[in-house]
């Protein structure tokens, strides 16, 4: 039998804050992703969204529920995951090929297979020719193709992703979303997405998961995207499928924000 790559039972996660109180940040939160299958989650802000993939990568643990990895129970860090993250995770000191080796170097493969390998993947996110640029000397745009080869060059069976390219301005953007995709789609391997952005999350995804506010979030709806692949992200945001999908997804998403919206004020206020 198949087993999901991801799979949440009943997890709940909570914090300690730091006025010695409980925060329960998500609750009772079923959600699976299957073996090579696309999946965004969308929701307010502070609902919870980075919460389950850093629970995906075992960098943190649910207070209660599991978490599978193919069928596993995750304990310690997700060696099966990739990650890549808002934040600009390269190394300033590494040049760009330096970067993405580091992997596999700090894995103890041989220099020469390192080096062939780091070389095919800056070529393959377009950036032949700048193996030698420091971070500082490429544009955000190129950091991010650098920090997906950083990803990619692992292999990993599952790539956790959350909001990699919200920095970046929207052209860049559909890019680097267009890119991803033609790279799943060569290896079709499971992603777990997190963004604010539902234009975003339709375009590149087989379905998107809706959080509710939090505290206690979970999912409170699921959307198969069936807009036919291969996609081009700018172009499918025109089709009438996709306004369709959008304005049924918005519509239980919009007073999620609402809410959430609303409970980061009272947290200013208090
Ligand atoms: N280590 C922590 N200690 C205490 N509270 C935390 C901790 N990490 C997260 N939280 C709280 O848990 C909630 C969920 O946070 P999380 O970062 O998962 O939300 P998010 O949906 O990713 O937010 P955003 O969309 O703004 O990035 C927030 O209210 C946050 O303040």
């Amino acid at each position: 039998m198949n087993h999901p790559a991801l799979e949440f039972t009943e997890v709940t996660c909570s914090f300690v804050t730091p006025d010695g109180n409980h925060y329960t940040a998500v609750r009772d939160v079923n959600l699976t992703i299957g073996d090579g299958e696309f999946v965004s989650v969308v929701g307010p802000t502070g609902c919870g969204k980075s919460t389950l993939l850093n629970m995906s990568a075992g960098l943190l643990s649910p207070s209660k529920g599991t978490v599978k990895v193919f069928g596993e129970e995750l304990t310690g860090l997700n060696k099966r995951a990739g990650y890549m993250f808002q934040a600009e995770a390269l190394m300033p000191w590494r040049t760009a090929i330096a970067n993405v080796s580091a992997g596999l170097q700090f894995a103890g493969k041989p220099q020469n297979e390192v080096k062939e390998m780091a070389e095919h993947w800056l070529a393959r996110v377009g950036l032949r020719g700048f193996e030698d640029r420091y971070p500082h000397e490429l544009s955000g745009g190129m950091r991010k193709r650098v920090a997906l080869a950083q990803t990619l060059i692992m292999d990993p069976d599952i790539i956790l992703m959350d909001e990699p390219f919200s920095a970046l301005d929207i052209q860049t953007r559909q890019l680097m979303e267009n890119e991803v995709l033609d790279l799943w789609a060569q290896k079709k391997k499971a992603v777990l997405f997190i963004t604010h952005d539902l234009d975003e999350a339709i375009s590149i995804s087989d379905r998107v998961v809706v959080m509710s506010a939090g505290p206690a979030s979970h999912p409170i709806g699921e959307f198969v995207i069936d807009i036919a692949r291969p996609r081009d992200v700018a172009e499918v945001r025109v089709t009438p499928r996709f306004i369709e999908l959008h304005n049924a997804i918005w519509a239980d998403l919009r007073e999620e924000v609402l809410k959430g919206y609303e409970n980061q004020r009272n947290k200013v206020k208090a």
